[in-house]
């Protein structure tokens, strides 16, 4: 009976899973993997790497728990007589307590509820996996990894925030996010592009949630998500960065709750917010020139991006490598053409043609800076990092 791992991958659109055989982790490859999409939308698509893209009726009062039947369903049909000894999951939040992977029981599960305030698209949908699990299988191994680990050594200037001092010793600071992702390109860049890819490099993760981490030396110096991943960029349905201001107006004027505003915040915002259409661009780019307000959409995106990329470069001190991934990264040739033509200033160039073709490396010969496109595997850094903590 061969062992087995079950990777699972809380978005904020989809959960994406992964099958993985422990011992032969080094050829990255899962076994059998798949996704579900547009959780919450309307139209939720299940597909998996033995089944082609079809619709998922879930019911609309618990689409995340209904998703997550579904792929266990699938997963145990996979394992057919094969043994499942641990299943890992992919954790937003670990707050200032979790700062490696960790074995989950009861005593975890409960601290790490305590962050869904934090992360309220994410934190509550693995937990709930977990917990389900927990109650069904009380003798399965379950692991968490998390979203902040990689950014647990940033430098202290980057995970203040400047509030009164007592906020940070009361724990409030940044943390940063899309972690397993960025360690996962710090792995790969280091194979593909050694010691360029140690110098000033930043990769822009752009999915339904967005951010960009600067890596000196391939760890992260400095992150545009921070105390929770509504920071930074302007995302599908987040807003980004925002002027505390504006908060204070909403509840004092306009009398919002918390609750309105993070509904608002979390789900009524960014792309969505603008455009009034659609979350994702490629609904947008089709229409944006009679829609107004798809163009505004996606000039803020664009705009909110170069922007943080100006920053994280003066942080650096320069930049050497700018490297696209995730669903927008590492598929929309438009947008990442648009982000390119506006660091041009940067000395930065793309070849149309690469960039086209979704090229590895899309930046043409003569460019001051190397860019590349990246598929990025959550799954697999996460059952990669699982692997101290299996049974034996
Ligand atoms: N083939 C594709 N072409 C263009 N955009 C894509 C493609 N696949 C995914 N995307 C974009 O990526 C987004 C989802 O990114 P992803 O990294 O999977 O997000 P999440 O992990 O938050 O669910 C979608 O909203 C869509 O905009
Ligand atoms: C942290 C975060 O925003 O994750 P995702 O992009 O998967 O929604
Ligand atoms: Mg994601």
């Amino acid at each position: 009976m061969s062992k087995r791992i079950l990777i699972l991958n809380c978005g904020s659109s989809s959960i994406k899973f992964a099958l993985f055989d422990p011992t032969a982790l080094s050829s990255r490859s899962p076994l059998w993997s798949g996704k579900v999409d547009g959780i919450s939308s309307a139209t939720p698509t299940f597909e998996s790497s033995d089944t082609s893209p079809g619709h998922l009726s879930i019911g609309a009062d618990a689409p995340y728990h209904d998703a997550l039947q579904h792929i266990r369903q699938h997963a145990l049909q996979q394992l057919g007589g094969d043994q499942l000894v641990a299943v890992v999951h992919r954790v937003v939040h670990g707050g200032s307590k979790y700062s490696a992977p960790v074995r989950v029981d009861h005593q975890v599960l409960s601290d790490l509820r305590s962050y869904i305030p934090l992360a309220p698209l994410h934190q509550p949908f693995a937990l709930e996996a977990i917990e389900s699990l927990l109650k069904a299988q009380p003798e399965l191994v379950q692991i968490a990894c998390f979203d902040t680990t990689f950014h647990r050594d940033l430098p202290r200037v980057e995970k203040m925030l400047p509030l009164p001092y007592s906020a940070w010793e009361r724990g409030l600071q940044r943390y940063g996010f899309h972690g397993l992702s960025y360690e996962y390109m710090s792995i790969i860049l280091a194979e593909r592009y050694g010691d360029l890819a140690r110098n000033k490099t930043i990769v822009a993760h752009l999915g339904s949630g967005a951010s960009l981490c600067a890596m000196q030396g391939l760890r992260s110096v400095a992150t545009t998500m921070g105390f929770s991943a509504l920071d930074g960029l302007m995302m599908g349905t987040r807003c980004g960065a925002l002027d505390p201001g504006v908060l204070l107006y909403l509840m004092e004027t306009e009398q919002l709750s918390s609750q309105q505003l993070g509904h608002m915040l979390y789900h009524e915002c960014g792309l969505l917010g603008i455009s009034g259409v659609s979350s994702d661009p490629r609904q947008l780019l089709p229409i944006e020139k009679d829609n107004p307000r798809a163009h505004d959409a996606l000039a803020l995106y664009v705009r909110r991006i170069v922007r943080e990329i100006g920053a994280l470069t003066a942080v650096l001190g320069g930049l050497d490598m700018l490297v696209f991934t995730a669903g927008i990264g590492e598929n929309n040739v438009e947008m990442r053409s648009r982000i390119c033509s506006d660091l041009q200033f940067l000395g930065l160039t793309l070849n149309d043609q690469k960039n086209l073709v979704n090229a590895s490396t899309i930046s043409s010969s003569d460019s001051r800076i190397l860019v590349t496109v990246e598929t990025t595997n959550e799954e697999w850094m996460a059952a990669s990092l699982a692997t101290t903590l299996l049974p034996n």
